[in-house]
């Protein structure tokens, strides 16, 4: 495995895989790995011969009171643990080698950032699409692995990679939970001992909601309204949102019909958690 912290030498090591015919896995991350990250690289392991991992915590994406600074990092850890799997490249920039100077373009995500995360991270969608579009034009992937937490990021990376031409294959892999059924996130180590406890109730209202679908609920408000109930008589946590859309659109429904995401944010002291379920309604 080889640790590459410059484009340059990326780029160059990449032509090379990809003039002998190699197909390239790329996994992109802010580090800090757990199982989440694990299966994403051993799917992308199982079906290309090449796989690349970047670590790289992106400031573009950071609203100015979010926590960029507190994020979670352990390059070490991550480097035993990407060997482990087999990864044949990280790629590890310093902010400097991705941004030089200050960014005179950057990509603007016109659709889908209305609501979820980008309604309550102004510019985070943007700060993500540039990143990622610096990202693909340094590894070239045949395959780009996303993981379905970031749903409504798996939604807009697909619209860039429709939208710009990237000539690349969007994959979408399932959320990894805790034995507790907790969404794994590097965050998680950012809670409180009894906000670990607690930040279970994410996945409890998202199961009592997909309950209540089942025994025929089909009014999208009463199951927010079930869920925000649900979250915060069980949790010291704060709702950010709780919403239902049509996924990938991410447009409002009065009716529970086609595919929906069922998605939430909530804020404990120090870390703002997600987790949704996407469920197709007859
Ligand atoms: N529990 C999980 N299951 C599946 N994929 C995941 C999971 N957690 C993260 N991923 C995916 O891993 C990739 C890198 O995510 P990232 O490095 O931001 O980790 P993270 O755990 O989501 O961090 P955080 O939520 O704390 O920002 C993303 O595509 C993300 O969706
Ligand atoms: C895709 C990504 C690596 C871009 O910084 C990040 O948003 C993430 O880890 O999900
Ligand atoms: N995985 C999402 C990246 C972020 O929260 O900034």
């Amino acid at each position: 495995m080889k640790v590459i912290t410059t484009i340059k030498e990326m780029q160059t090591e990449i032509k090379q895989q990809k003039s002998e015919g190699k197909s390239i896995g790329f996994v992109p991350t802010m580090g800090y790995l757990h199982e989440g990250h694990l299966t994403l690289i051993k799917q992308a392991r199982q079906e290309n011969d090449i796989v690349v991992l970047s670590i790289f915590v992106n400031p573009l994406q950071f609203g100015p009171t979010e926590d960029f600074s507190t994020y979670p990092r352990d390059f070490e850890r991550d480097r035993a643990l990407a060997e482990c799997e087999h990864v044949d490249y990280i790629f590890y920039p310093t902010v400097n080698e991705m941004y030089p100077t200050e960014p005179s373009v950057k990509v603007i995500v016109q659709a889908r950032t209305d609501v979820l995360c980008g309604k309550s991270r102004p510019g985070h969608f943007d700060g993500v699409a540039t990143v990622v579009s610096k990202l693909f034009h340094i590894v070239m992937p045949t395959r780009a692995y996303f993981g379905k937490k970031d749903a409504q990021q798996v939604a807009v990376i697909e619209g860039l990679v429709s939208d710009l031409n990237f000539p690349l294959d969007v994959v979408a892999v399932e959320i990894v939970r805790e034995e507790d059924g907790l969404a794994k996130s590097s965050r998680n180590v950012n809670l409180l001992p009894e906000e670990r406890e607690q930040a279970v109730v994410l996945y409890k209202s998202l199961q009592e909601a997909k309950k209540a679908i089942d025994q025929g609920e089909q009014n999208p408000h009463s199951l927010i309204i079930l869920m925000k109930e649900m979250i915060t008589s069980n949790s010291s946590g704060v709702v950010d949102y709780a919403e239902i859309y049509s996924y990938p659109q991410l447009k409002p429904l009065e009716k529970l019909e086609g595919r929906i995401i069922i998605a939430l944010a909530v804020k404990f002291t120090k870390v703002r958690l997600i987790d949704n379920l996407i469920l197709d309604i007859e």
